[in-house]
């Protein structure tokens, strides 16, 4: 399908008026926005990963990764670090430490990372019992409901036994939204309360650090353990760091080891981690107001709804409306015949994920794609 005429598309929203040559000319444009995985290493990455000082971090210690996860412990404020090949693994690494015992159960969200994207690894690799409660829009879950999820001592002949509550923040599948200090604060009380430990999915906690303007280590202080994403928008090209106590990351170390995450020379990752640390939790900022942006030009499309207000940092996800003929998959591949990449958030939805890779021209042109894309699967009728 291509595109014909101008995209005069009556919008308030700055759209340039696109005649075809400029259009075709931006036809060969690439704008992915599938997610914030698909940075490429800087230069400046490059060139670190080219010179980091490496040793055995399985025999011994790689410098360069001693000194990130140093800098990690000490940025997160908590007392070590370990990083790992990815945030999969951080969360598995870190349910499994604190679920050691046979029959441990975990509470968590039903719309969790770790319970729906993470393949059921802690029950099929670790034997750990998911309990889930409700996540609501925000991304927390009701205080009450994780506390009527705690299994009582005396149902032990029949129940397994609770050992730890997962929070996610931000939480990706409810739009990138972010938990409070206060709210974390209030669940780490209910685990203390029962003799709990609390693990945070900090995938993205760097961006609810930005969008809240509370330093991480002030929203992760009553975690246990967080694992933190530096291959999202941070924009590493691999990896995460766990961070927790001592006794935490040596058990964690040695279950990095079990399950295959030891490496050797692994400061050649470290020192990318390291460079997008220092370079890139500055341009989040960036990507949420683009993010806004998007959303803004989103919500003058009619056929889409978006809620606009729910937009805190870099994803958007919109619905298409119930009357529309469209697809998600269906809009997702003309959008990419031109360029446009993204994911099928679910059966009406699609999400967008902003990263620093992600220019406002490029915000520009996903948005008139999208404006035209709608118009002609709307009119051609071959939405399905
Ligand atoms: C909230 C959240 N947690 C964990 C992960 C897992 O990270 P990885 O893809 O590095 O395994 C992701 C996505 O990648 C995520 O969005
Ligand atoms: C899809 C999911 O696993 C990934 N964390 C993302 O948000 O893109």
């Amino acid at each position: 399908m291509r595109f014909s005429g101008h995209w005069i598309v009556g919008l308030d929203f700055p759209f340039r008026t696109i005649d075809e040559d400029f259009l075709n000319t931006m036809v060969m444009r690439r704008v992915d926005l599938r997610s914030d995985t698909v940075t490429k290493p800087t230069e400046a990455m490059r060139a670190a990963m080219a010179s980091a000082d490496v040793e055995d971090d399985v025999l011994g210690s790689d410098p360069t990764a001693h000194r990130f996860e140093s800098e990690m412990a000490r940025v997160m404020g908590k007392e070590a670090a370990l990083f790992v090949p990815s945030g999969t693994m951080g969360n598995l690494i870190s349910v499994l430490v604190h679920c050691e015992v046979r029959g441990s159960e975990v509470i968590l969200g039903d719309n969790s990372h770790i319970h729906v994207y993470e393949n059921g690894g802690i029950s099929t690799i670790g034997g750990v019992h998911p309990r889930t409660v409700k996540n609501k829009s925000d991304g927390t879950m009701d205080l009450d409901q994780i506390e009527a999820a705690i299994r009582h001592p005396e149902g032990a002949l029949y129940y397994p036994t609770t050992r730890l509550i997962c929070l996610e923040n931000t939480h990706a599948n409810c739009g990138g939204r972010c938990i409070s200090s206060e709210y974390t604060d209030r669940v780490g009380q209910i685990a203390k309360k029962h003799g709990l430990k609390l693990h945070i999915d900090g995938a993205r906690i760097f961006n609810a650090s930005i969008a809240l303007g509370v330093p991480v280590h002030r929203l992760v202080e009553v975690a246990d353990s967080v694992s933190v994403c530096m291959s999202k928008g941070l924009g590493a090209p691999v990896g995460s760091v766990i961070v927790g106590s001592r006794e935490f990351i040596t058990k964690a170390k040695r279950l990095r080891k079990t399950l295959g995450g030891g490496m050797r020379q692994v400061g050649v990752l470290c020192a990318a981690a390291y460079v997008a640390l220092r370079d890139n939790v500055g341009k989040l900022e960036d990507d949420h107001k683009k993010a806004k942006m998007f959303a803004d030009g989103l919500r003058q499309i009619k056929e889409l709804t978006v809620d606009t207000s729910s937009v805190e940092t870099n994803m958007v996800f919109f619905d298409i409306v119930e009357s529309s003929l469209i697809t998600p998959e269906r809009l997702c591949q003309v959008l990419e015949e031109h360029g446009v990449l993204a994911m099928p958030a679910s059966s009406t939805s699609v999400r967008f994920v902003v990263h620093y890779q992600i220019s406002e021209s490029d915000i520009h042109y996903a948005l008139a794609c999208v404006q035209q894309a709608v118009q002609e699967l709307s009119t051609d009728g071959i939405a399905k």
